[in-house]
C-alpha cells in the first residue's frame, strides 16, 4: 500500500492517479503525519524537512511499501518576490528521492501578510471566498483560472521524484 502523509484531497489524488498508472491496481491512502515543521515552511530546507518527515512517517505506516510526503513551501528571493513551490519525498524500503515543484510568484498582497507570519491557506480562502481552497485548486488554480491546478502540480512533481526508485539500477549512490 502507498502511505501518503496527508489527508488533504489536493495530494491523496494525484499521488493515487501517479500511482495507479505505475501499478494498476494499488492501493493509495492518506495518513495524518507530523510535518514537524512550521504550519508555513519559509525556504527550501524547510521546505523539504516537512516533505521528508511526512514520507518517513506515512513509511513507518502498518503495510505501507511507500511513504510519500509533500510539502508546501514560500521563498522570498533577492528582489523580494515570493515563490510558492512544493517538495515531494518518496521513501521505499531505505531508498528515499525527491523533487521539486514548479513555482508560482504570488501577488504582494499576499506574499506581505505571509512574511508577516500568516498562513497561505487562510489568506488564499479569504481572497477567494471560500473555506479550504488549498484543499482544491489552490493557490494555483486561482491565479492560473483553473489552467493549472494544486493537483497538477503535485502529479508532475511526484513523477520526477521516482525515477531513482524505479529505476534505480541507473542510479547507483
Ligand atoms: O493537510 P496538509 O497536508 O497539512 O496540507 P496543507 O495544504 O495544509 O499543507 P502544506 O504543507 O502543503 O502547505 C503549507 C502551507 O501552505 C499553504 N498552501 C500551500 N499551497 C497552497 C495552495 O496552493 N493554496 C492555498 N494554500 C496553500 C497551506 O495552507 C499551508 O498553510
Amino acid at each position: 500500500m502507498i502511505v501518503v502523509g496527508s489527508q488533504n484531497d489536493a495530494k491523496v489524488r494525484p499521488v493515487r492517479e501517479v500511482f495507479v498508472a505505475v501499478s494498476p491496481g494499488v492501493a493509495v491512502a492518506g495518513a495524518r503525519v507530523p510535518s514537524g515543521v512550521r504550519a508555513q515552511p519559509i525556504g527550501f530546507e524547510e521546505t523539504l524537512i516537512g516533505a521528508q518527515n511526512r514520507a518517513r512517517g506515512a513509511a513507518r505506516h502498518a503495510g505501507a511499501t511507500w511513504g510519500v510526503g509533500l510539502e508546501g513551501g514560500v521563498e522570498f528571493d533577492s528582489e523580494d518576490r515570493c515563490w510558492l513551490f512544493g517538495v515531494v519525498v518518496v521513501v521505499r524500503d531505505h531508498r528515499e528521492a525527491s523533487a521539486r515543484s514548479a513555482s508560482l510568484m504570488l501577488p504582494r498582497s499576499v506574499a506581505e501578510r505571509v512574511r508577516r507570519g500568516e498562513e497561505l491557506g487562510p489568506v488564499m480562502d479569504e481572497l477567494v471566498g471560500e473555506v479550504g481552497v488549498k484543499t482544491r485548486g489552490g493557490a494555483v488554480g486561482h491565479f492560473t483560472s483553473g489552467l493549472l491546478v494544486r493537483a497538477d502540480v503535485w502529479r508532475q512533481a511526484l513523477i520526477l521524484a521516482l525515477p531513482p526508485i524505479l529505476k534505480s539500477e541507473l542510479y547507483v549512490p
